[in-house]
């Protein structure tokens, strides 16, 4: 055997006996985990357990990033973890999450990066069939897009929440990167026609005047829709993520297209509960005002005196009638907390309507 050889066998014993105690000690972690879930069923006998914890999940993370040696990143480290709690999770109690689909779309990727791969996911076809799953108790938790850093926020989620009683357990976000991509077996024939969802096509707006003007765009309902038409499709190509690319086979003719760098979408986790306080959370609030001179500034001068950091402000139509406006808020801190507590207090003596639509663990991941 040569030198090189010899090295190798010893160090791949090495990583085996390393692999070994991995396995144990991830088996002593999954067999705490099945504990942790009979302690919480026989202390709430008939009751609907949670066994996801977001709180404890976001702590947990946190100091795996906090407190790892190298080499590997914080953000790997944490992303191994991630799936090993997720295993264990499913051990307690296998968790239905629902995410706006099909298959393939970035809010799939979105919610596999938030829960880890062990949840049964179910792909709906609109926001509000999410939201409908997860009130009804069809599903535990939904994913949702709520804001893309190039184009601003999804209305039809923020209009959600005037009406439904879901609450806010969490955020996500994820880069997204757009890929030009056609089929093998047609990659030789001129394309004519691109399909890919309305956001996408704004997302990559400069990139496609520039390197593919006048060729027909086509929206379609999602990225991974756009990704199976031209998948069947002769003389046609998709504009969509790397999950689409693989579901449907496709080649990328151009990698990332999107016209910022930082593209990213924020995502949230809709959830029945509320979310206890985890040492770095956000809230998120939906209120109306009277219309009167001074009623902004009369909102938002209690976050500057207690000193809380607004993360969001926008502005939607009311349902309730013509030239009415409900704010949508995010800021930092949990409704457990004193500082949240008293803002919310006197934000709710001038509104005619204050919701609250949780506090929840700052995105970790
Ligand atoms: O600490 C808990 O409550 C657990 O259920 C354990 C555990 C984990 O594996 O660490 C699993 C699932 C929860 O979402 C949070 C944490």
């Amino acid at each position: 055997m040569s030198d090189e050889q010899v090295r190798l066998a010893e160090l791949r014993d090495e990583i085996d006996q390393i692999d070994q105690k991995l396995m144990e000690l991830i088996s002593a972690r999954a067999t705490c985990a099945q504990e942790v879930a009979h302690v919480k069923t026989t202390a709430n006998p008939g009751q609907d357990v949670f066994f996801y914890r977001p709180e404890r999940e976001a702590q947990v993370l946190r100091r795996i990033k906090e407190q790892n040696p190298g080499p590997l990143s914080g953000e790997e480290m944490a992303r191994l973890f991630r799936e090993i709690m997720s295993a264990c999770l499913a051990l307690e109690k296998p968790m239905h999450i629902a995410f706006l689909g099909p298959v393939g779309t970035f809010t799939q990727a979105a919610a596999l990066k938030h829960f880890g791969h062990s949840v049964i996911s179910v792909p709906l076809p609109a926001i509000d069939a999410v939201f409908r799953e997860v009130e009804s108790g069809a599903a535990h938790y939904g994913v949702v897009p709520v804001e893309n850093s190039t184009e601003g926020m999804i209305n039809h989620t923020l209009d959600m929440f005037m009406s439904s009683p879901l609450k806010i357990c969490g955020e996500v976000q994820l880069r997204i990167h757009h890929h030009l991509l056609v089929s093998p077996k047609h990659k030789d024939q001129e394309i004519t026609r691109i399909y890919s969802h309305q956001q996408s096509f704004a997302q990559c707006r400069q990139w496609l005047d520039t390197h593919r003007y006048g060729i027909e765009r086509v929206t379609v309902s999602s990225n991974a829709e756009a990704a199976r038409r031209a998948g069947a499709e002769p003389g046609s190509a998709a504009i969509a993520g790397d999950m689409a690319a693989e579901l449907y086979g496709l080649e990328k003719l151009a990698n990332s297209i999107e016209d910022r760098p930082d593209n990213t979408t924020r995502f949230l986790i809709i959830g029945r509960e509320e979310v206890p306080a985890s040492g770095h959370d956000k809230t998120s609030i939906l209120v109306s005002m009277r219309n009167k001179p001074g009623a902004l500034y009369q909102l938002l001068e209690p976050f500057h005196r207690h000193g809380l950091s607004l993360t969001r402000i926008e502005t939607r139509p009311s349902p309730s009638g013509t030239w009415a406006y409900v704010f949508y808020i995010d800021f930092e801190g949990h409704m457990e907390g004193d500082q949240v507590c008293k803002v919310l207090a006197e934000v709710e003596d001038e509104a005619v309507e204050l919701k609250r639509l949780g506090s929840y663990p700052i995105g970790v991941l």
